[in-house]
């Protein structure tokens, strides 16, 4: 009978082929079906100068080989703390599963093309939104946004939005992955798969819960 790959993940006898993004994509697939809403958020953690970590929600973008991408202002909190030191971790927790997928990693910014492409098939309004929002900066009231939103719909009338050079995604590589699936008593099943870098294999070790 052909296992799926998670039943062959948590199978200490065959684990050895099998290919976290695969799992990745088994895992999200399930939580597509099942989670009531963005199956594709995750809290993302940088770090400022001083070291201090910093995690918000954000959606999950594109994902292949390369990594896994969301967009953001760049000028932003996360924005800054990235491009000063670019490396982060994400957590994935659905709870209709019941499972939780983790990574850590390098982090690089996406190409202006892919930026671009993704900028243009967002609604109009999200565009706007995007050029218009001061992202993390303060902000004196709702209405100061609203009359921002207005003013830059109004000048822009039937034309499209020109991505905002700042506006931009970044992609995490994942040096590590972890899958965690809840079990009884706690006792979850915890298995995380380690690479030395993009080119190199990947290993993988079960964990104590
Ligand atoms: C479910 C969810 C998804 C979000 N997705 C994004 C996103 O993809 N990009 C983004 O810039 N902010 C997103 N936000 C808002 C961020 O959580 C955050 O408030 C904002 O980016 C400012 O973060 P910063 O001050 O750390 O830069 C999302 C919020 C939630 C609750
Ligand atoms: N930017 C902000 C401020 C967001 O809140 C979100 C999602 O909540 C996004 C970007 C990403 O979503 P989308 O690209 O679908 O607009």
């Amino acid at each position: 009978m052909l296992q799926t790959l998670t039943e062959r993940l948590f199978d200490d006898a065959d684990r050895t082929a099998l290919d976290p993004l695969a799992l990745f994509e088994e895992w999200f697939a399930l939580a597509q079906e099942a989670e009531p809403n963005d199956p594709h958020a995750m809290a993302f953690a940088s770090v400022d100068g001083d070291g201090l970590p910093d995690v918000r929600m954000v959606l999950l973008n594109a994902r292949d080989e390369r990594g896994f991408s969301f967009f953001t202002n760049f000028q932003s909190t996360k924005g800054h703390q990235l491009l000063d030191q670019p490396k982060g971790a994400m957590v994935m927790h659905w709870k209709s599963l019941r499972r939780q997928i983790r990574m850590r990693g390098p982090v690089e910014q996406v190409t202006p093309a892919e930026a671009d492409a993704y900028f243009a098939s967002r609604a109009k309004g999200s565009q706007i939104a995007s050029s218009v929002s001061q992202q993390s900066r303060p902000l004196e009231n709702r209405q100061t946004l609203l009359d921002e939103v207005a003013q830059r719909t109004s000048q822009i009338g039937e034309d499209g939005v020109t991505r905002p050079p700042h506006w931009s995604g970044f992609r995490l590589v994942p040096s590590s992955i972890e899958f965690w699936k809840d079990g009884e008593f706690r006792l979850h099943d915890r298995v995380r798969f380690t690479r030395e870098g993009i080119d190199q294999p990947w290993t993988s070790q079960r964990l104590y819960p």
